[in-house]
């Protein structure tokens, strides 16, 4: 089933309950005032002032306890016009304004990401902000610098960028001229991540293009996590907002057990309020996994058949076909389960497993989240199997193997595939296999959740061709590529006699180019 794809970003943030429904998402699209409708969780009713722990980050705040939006504090917004989420289209500019982004006052923002020479920044940051720029989701006055220690000019840093930045909206219009003008507001300033000193510097830079309005700063932490905690200091220290607010968006994994995530926590909150802090995993942002939860909530055929009692096995696989590719130097710190497992399909498990939350608020679904996940059985050693890519040969063509990555130590044995069955133990999901397998450097990119359904029990038409106790009902959600939905079903071939084959039950999307980082 095609889609018609909304023009602006649907303002979809991690750990948050399902998007409007597709309708009104799509009667935002179509509307003149381009921007989607928020979701109600975005605006609860704890409002916190100004930061009493941190005054130096001077931010007042909606919060939301399992994800937050900061709005700027001298706004007064109508929130009457997205309560119950998503009661109507909003346009460009009250989208910023739900977002602490308005321009009114002579306000500027400045978004520097850190680690900006980095996979995650080229490959998705840098085009997810030029997509929001497209559609006019950007404030007037608004300043990207990249930061990282490699040494690039301004000209190398949009050089850079600009072969990863495409239209992957509906309309092109003018879509090189918006390029160039996008590129003309990025910045580059080199500096180490422990240096309050090139902190300070970066500061001076952003300065010049505040030119005096109100500052108003995000920080995205596009690096390794181990040094989030250096950056978050010297950013605070040295180039945080004096009159606006500051905000740090974290990228998972955060930390590398929970030790290291408790650690991590209370280093932040020495710098940060917890409302100044976004946490992100883009996975939440994927169409397909959005709609997890309005597959199986808003559709009496699914909800009845989701448990022990028809399920036979669940499978979360994600392969990428290809390997880190420079990335060693975050990668090999954390491997293939860190990376991957622990964080994007664990939340994919975790919403497909959970039980029905009390609303779609982002507490509510998060409670039913922790409850699946306490519900866990401890992995066993034996039930994990992990592996490494080597080199070979196809088509001619001679593949790296991981530690023929020069940013990977010769001697890694970091795993770059992972294979592990996981149990809930609950009333719902008693003895049924959750097999999650990540791997990088397979033969197919690609990612999606499996659910194998039990043997028809007794069933007539065994003798007709197909073993039908093998070709089971199975439901296939594929969140990438190509994203699909379908149910794996047994008939009848057409015609004379009775054969029997197994077909699919489709709901194709059509190449709608959106991107989980355009939507977060
Ligand atoms: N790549 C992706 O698609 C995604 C990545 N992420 C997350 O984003 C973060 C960054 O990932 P990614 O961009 O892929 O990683 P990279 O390895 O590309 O690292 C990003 C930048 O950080 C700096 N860096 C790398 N290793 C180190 C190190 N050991 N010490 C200090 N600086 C270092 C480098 O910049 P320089 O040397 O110039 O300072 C590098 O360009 C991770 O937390 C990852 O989980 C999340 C979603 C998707
Ligand atoms: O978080 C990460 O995700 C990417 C894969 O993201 P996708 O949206 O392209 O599927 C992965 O390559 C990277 O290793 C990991 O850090």
């Amino acid at each position: 089933m095609a889609l018609s794809s909304p023009k602006c970003p649907s303002s979809q943030f991690a750990l948050r309950p399902s998007p409007a429904p597709r309708s009104q998402r799509v009667a935002a699209a179509s509307s003149s005032l381009s921007c989607p409708p928020i979701p109600r969780r975005l605006f609860s009713k704890r409002v916190s002032s100004q930061s009493r722990a941190n005054r130096r980050w001077n931010v007042a705040s909606v919060h939301d306890a399992a994800r937050t939006l900061p709005i700027s504090p001298a706004k007064e917004i109508d929130l009457k016009k997205v309560e119950n989420g998503v009661s109507s289209a909003i346009s460009a500019e009250e989208y910023r304004d739900l977002a602490g982004l308005s321009t009114r006052e002579n306000s500027t923002v400045s978004i520097t990401v850190v680690g900006a020479s980095g996979d995650l920044a080229k490959k998705k940051i840098f085009p997810a902000l030029f997509a929001l720029y497209y559609e006019d989701c950007l404030p007037e006055h608004f300043t990207i610098f990249g930061y990282a220690r490699s040494k690039m000019t301004d000209t190398e840093l949009r050089n850079m960028v600009s072969k990863t930045l495409t239209c992957r909206i509906d309309k092109r219009e003018n879509c090189s001229e918006k390029m160039e003008q996008f590129l003309g507001r990025c910045f580059y300033h080199s500096g180490q991540y422990d240096s309050e000193e090139n902190f300070a510097e970066l500061d001076k830079e952003i300065k010049k293009h505040e030119a005096g309005r109100l500052s108003n700063r995000l920080f995205y932490l596009s690096i390794p996590p181990n040094i989030f905690m250096d950056v978050v200091k010297c950013a605070s220290k040295s180039a945080s907002s004096a009159n606006g607010w500051t905000r740090v968006i974290v990228e998972k994994p955060f930390g590398q057990d929970s030790e290291s995530s408790a650690a991590l926590t209370r280093g932040l909150k020495q710098f940060l309020v917890e409302d100044q802090i976004f946490r992100i995993d883009h996975y939440l942002g994927k169409e397909l996994v959005e709609n997890l939860s309005v597959l199986r909530f808003s559709n009496l055929v699914f909800e009845p058949l989701w448990s022990r009692q028809y399920i036979r096995n669940v499978q979360l696989i994600f392969s990428e076909d290809f390997g880190t590719e420079g990335r060693g130097g975050y990668f090999d710190n954390y491997g293939i389960i860190r990376d991957i497992m622990q964080n994007h399909l664990l939340q994919m498990l975790a919403l497909f497993a959970m039980e029905t939350p009390i609303s779609l608020d982002a507490e509510d679904i998060r409670n039913e989240k922790v409850k699946v996940l306490r519900s866990m059985k401890p992995l066993q050693l034996e039930d994990v199997v992990i592996g490494q890519y080597k080199s070979h040969t196809k088509g001619g063509f001679t593949y790296p193997a991981y530690t023929d990555d020069k940013t990977v130590p010769r001697d890694s044995l970091t795993p770059t595939f992972a294979a592990a069955v996981l149990f809930i133990d609950n009333a719902r999901w008693d003895g049924v296999p959750f097999l999650m397998k990540a791997g990088k450097a397979l033969h197919t990119r690609r990612t999606e959740i499996r659910v194998q359904f039990r043997h028809v029990p007794g069933n007539l038409y065994r003798s007709f061709g197909t073993d039908l106790d093998r070709a089971t009902n199975e439901l296939v959600i594929r969140v990438q590529p190509d994203e699909a939905i379908y149910l794996k079903i047994n008939n009848k071939i057409p015609g004379l006699g009775m054969r029997l084959d197994r077909s699919n039950l489709n709901l194709l999307y059509a190449a709608r180019g959106t991107e989980a980082f355009h939507s977060l």
